[in-house]
């Protein structure tokens, strides 16, 4: 077992932040001068500003630079409020955090479905817009010369003094990162880990890349309008000039720097940018620059920010404690059932342009049983995986799974209705654990909502609890116990392929579907892959083994379908397909006497002797018996 890194000896990590958060708190009785305070009050206020951006590009990997405007929706909203007789802060600070949110839904969904850049160009022109659409109700906002007459904050009826504004300020700052660490460390950042690593992994872990994005872009509007709400109150007066598309980049720059994939990074960059910002504050001309250079520097030679820089250091640190783990070896005994359910699929076709990938493909998997695609490159194998799991459309045909229909579902909807698959190169989100890759497999068969999460209410805990026992069980299944808190990106091939397989059993699929899984490994890997898919084949699960390794496929394959240009050349027992004609002549490239049997297994088993380890085989030169 590794070291936990998340400890400093028996104190766990988020003592510390939240001890200099009540020290910061108390700054106006420590003998700090006004202008210090009001640089702190503003970097507070940058780095709610910074968090919100943190989460939907540091873990959901969107980019989106409409904070400016979710500040301004606060702010003014604080702002109108007042003026409209409404001075409690608790209020102000919910109604901008509420408007905020209603701004990040309302320009998030068409952002994001319209595809890949779209949110980012949508925030930023969200951001030129602000002082237009003021303008346009400048009525009420006052224009470009800004929203005058707000009043002092009160709270609970009672006037607020400076101090206690700026108390009010920290409390809420503070408990707003409490909220932000509950969901990073929480299934629910592991699942926008998986969505930033691909939006392919996350629709095949059955989660939802545009819920998950919207999810991830509008709580990160929430702090800019709570923010909002606050600068109206300290400063009485907001003017457009404010939320400029030069506060997106100071926003942008510290994330970068701070570390956008963390939680307290935001705070780091915010404050560093603030100290810039007003040390650069003589040179505005200037100020766009800088921050420019900072993104730059942040960018290039800070991946991960100040925040990784520190994250690598302690694992290192962590890392040289620790003892070496010690292997377990797989517990093999202890396989619980798999429901396999029978897959069908039934004369499928799909067309790119002019080529036929498949041309009314039809054969059935059934639970208990292997099930091997075989066929030479370009023969439709991965297309029909492709098909199943509703990344394409069939032209023709129909899927089921027991008795739901797939063709036609949604990635992610297949994937929640029994479909689990493993990628021709792992797929495994970075910054991530051995366990956490594998809880990422139960993410979307078992919920608990954000505001569970958030306040760790007793329906998250039970999830929570379940997700880990049952991650380790599957850990034990494939013997990587032992590296259960180890980076999973940094496991050797063979790992990282057993790690996918425990992903994929992990929430009892209907249907696992093996990629090519065996390529690459040496032959220890390959034997024990064979064992893992034949414990889960007893087991009850439905196996389909898209393969090129031949001796894998024969010596696990209760059944074999061989395609060959987009069609079912053969489909039956390894006996039977290993003296299949057609599949010696257009598999093997061997030309073949008519009823030569036990010539064709000769010139296979010398094909597959000829072909490189785990490679498909090569054709076999002249004819039987030659
Ligand atoms: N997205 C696509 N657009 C156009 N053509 C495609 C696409 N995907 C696959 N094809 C074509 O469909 C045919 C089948 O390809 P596919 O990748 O499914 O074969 P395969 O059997 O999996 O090959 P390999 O063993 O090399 O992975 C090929 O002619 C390929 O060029």
């Amino acid at each position: 077992m590794t070291v936990k890194s998340n400890r400093v000896g028996p104190i766990p990590l988020w003592v510390l932040p939240l001890a200099l958060g009540i020290i910061v708190m108390f700054l106006p009785w420590l003998g700090v001068g006004y202008s210090t305070v009001r640089q702190v009050q503003l970097a507070l206020l940058l780095s709610l500003l910074v968090s919100g951006l943190n989460l939907s590009l540091g873990f959901a990997g969107e980019l989106a630079l409409g904070q400016a405007a979710m500040y301004a929706g606060g702010a003014y909203t604080a702002g109108l409020l007042s003026r409209a007789g409404c001075t409690d802060i608790v209020l102000q600070i919910l109604a901008g955090g509420s408007v905020a949110l209603l701004i990040g839904v309302i320009t998030g969904i068409p952002g994001l479905r319209l595809g890949r850049w779209s949110l980012a160009m949508t925030s930023f022109f969200l951001v030129l817009l602000v002082p237009d659409i003021l303008a346009i109700f400048s009525d009420e906002t006052g224009g470009r010369s800004g929203l005058r007459g707000i009043q002092p904050a009160t709270l609970f009826g009672q006037p607020l003094s400076q101090e206690n504004f700026y108390v009010v300020m920290t409390v809420v700052t503070i408990v707003w990162f409490v909220v932000m660490r509950n969901i990073v460390v929480s299934r629910h950042a592991n699942a926008l880990r998986v969505l930033k690593q691909s939006p392919v992994l996350s629709s095949s872990l059955g989660i939802s890349v545009f819920r998950m994005k919207l999810l991830a872009y509008s709580l990160g509007a929430i702090p800019a309008g709570l923010a909002g709400a606050m600068f109206a109150g300290m400063d009485l007066y907001v003017s457009p000039e404010t939320f400029s598309f030069a506060l997106a980049t100071t926003i942008l720059a510290a994330s970068v720097i701070g570390g956008s994939a963390s939680v307290y990074g935001a705070v780091i960059g915010a404050f560093l940018m603030q100290y810039v910002t007003n040390a650069s504050s003589g040179h505005q001309s200037y100020s766009l620059l800088i921050t420019g250079a900072f993104l730059i520097l942040g960018g290039v030679f800070l991946t991960g920010g100040l925040t990784g820089l520190a994250r690598t250091l302690w694992r290192r640190f962590a890392a040289r404690r620790s003892a070496e783990p010690v292997p377990t070896g797989p517990i093999y005994d202890d396989v619980p059932s798999v429901d396999g359910q029978l897959l069908s699929v039934e004369g499928i076709s799909k067309a790119f342009g002019g080529n036929r990938a498949l041309d009314g493909v039809t054969f059935t998997a059934a639970p208990g049983r292997v099930t091997a695609l075989i066929g030479p490159n370009g023969s439709g194998k991965t297309t029909l995986l492709n098909m199943i799991c509703g990344f394409y459309r069939a032209d023709a045909g129909r899927i089921t799974l027991g008795s739901s229909r797939l063709d036609g579902l949604s990635p992610h909807n297949v994937a929640r209705a029994g479909v689990a698959r493993t990628f021709q190169t792992p797929n495994i989100p970075a910054d991530t654990t051995v366990l956490e890759t594998v809880i990422a497999g139960r993410y979307a068969g078992h919920r608990a909502t954000v505001a569970e999460t958030i306040l760790r209410l007793p329906r998250y805990n039970r999830v929570r609890r379940a997700d880990i026992t049952e991650a380790l069980r599957v850990l034990d299944m494939v013997g990587l116990r032992y590296l259960e808190d180890a980076e999973a990106t940094a496991l050797p091939l063979g790992q990282r392929r057993l790690l996918e397989v425990a992903r994929c059993v992990i929430d009892n699929p209907g249907v696992l579907l093996l990629d090519e899984v065996a390529s690459g490994l040496d032959e220890d890997e390959v034997e024990r892959l064979a064992e893992l898919i034949r414990m889960v084949r007893k087991a009850g699960g439905t196996v389909v083994l898209v393969e090129h390794n031949f001796d894998l496929v024969l010596s696990l394959a209760d059944g074999i379908v061989a395609l060959a240009q987009g069609q079912v050349m053969a489909d039956g027992t390894p006996e039977e397909i290993k003296t299949d004609t057609r599949v010696l002549s257009e598999y093997l490239g061997v030309e073949v006497d008519d009823g030569a049997e036990s010539g064709g297994v000769a010139l296979l088993e010398r094909a597959f002797d000829e072909a490189p380890e785990g490679g498909a085989p090569t054709a076999v030169e002249g004819r039987e018996g030659q």
